[in-house]
């Protein structure tokens, strides 16, 4: 008998009761950018939501990640400059009749958040050959995107709000925050309590972009495996209908 079988747990579906609680944690996260409670975060909270971030999948178990936390106001202040300035730069790419309400929307909460994360990949965190990185160099970046997204669905479990904000120029923001050349700033986050937050996205609230419906995101056996009465995407649609988000 193999002896890793020992290593073997239980891993039926979950009850009914915590499914939902899992799928309330998908539906109703958000990204939020003005609704921050100063209350600052302790650090037994923070440690559950980061550790959320340390257990997710990684091409080769590599954990290419490093999260930075930023609670002096001090930094956070430098990369809200360097949000600006990006900001600025921003607003002039979208066409003219898009400008107005471009910057009519908040998109970061740098300062108003108590405590900011920098979550970096380390492409030399596991030497040079990597499982399953060794013919697509981006998987270790998929990775850090990975458990980006269990910080921001454990932190929604625990009410705390997550925005991310990539209005920033990745050079300036490395140098800014100290971090060496070879590694790459892939998500700045802000981090607070929140006691409301947007049923829906709050730009497609404020009517930005519109979520697509299923037929626009799914086909079958292959890119062009359109399938217009296909039963799940009326499924998938009911789905979406129930999480009303
Ligand atoms: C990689 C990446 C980068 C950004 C974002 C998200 C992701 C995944 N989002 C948030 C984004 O606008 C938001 O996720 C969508 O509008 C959908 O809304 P909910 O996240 O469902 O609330 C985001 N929002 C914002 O106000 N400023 C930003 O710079 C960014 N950058």
């Amino acid at each position: 008998m193999d002896p890793s079988n020992e290593a073997l747990a239980p891993s039926g579906p979950f009850s009914p009761a915590e499914r939902e609680a899992v799928y309330r944690a998908i539906f109703t996260r958000r990204d939020v950018r003005s609704q921050f409670s100063p209350q600052p975060v302790p650090d037994d909270v923070l440690a559950r939501i980061l550790t959320a971030g340390h257990h997710a999948p990684s091409v080769g178990f590599m954990q290419p990640w490093s999260f930075l936390v930023l609670r002096c106001p001090e930094t956070r202040r430098k990369v809200q400059a360097l949000f600006e300035e990006a900001n600025a730069e921003a607003v002039a790419m979208f066409p003219p009749e898009k400008q107005a309400q471009y910057r009519a929307l908040k998109l970061e909460g740098i300062v108003d958040a108590p405590v900011n994360l920098c979550i970096t990949c380390d492409p030399d965190r596991a030497g040079p050959v990597v499982l399953g990185r060794t013919h697509d160099m981006a998987m270790d970046r998929y990775s850090t995107v990975c458990a980006v997204q269990n910080i921001w669905l454990a932190a929604r479990a625990e009410g705390v709000g997550v925005g991310w904000v990539s209005i920033v120029d990745p050079a300036r923001l490395r140098e800014a925050l100290g971090i060496p050349e070879r590694v790459v700033p892939v998500a700045y986050l802000c981090l607070g309590y929140v006691h409301e937050a947007y049923a829906r996205p709050e730009l497609e609230v404020k009517g930005w972009r519109q979520r697509l419906p299923p037929e626009a995101v799914l086909s079958f056996d292959g890119w062009d495996g359109r399938q217009p009465g296909h039963p799940l995407l009326a499924a998938m649609r009911a789905a979406m209908g129930d999480a009303g988000s």
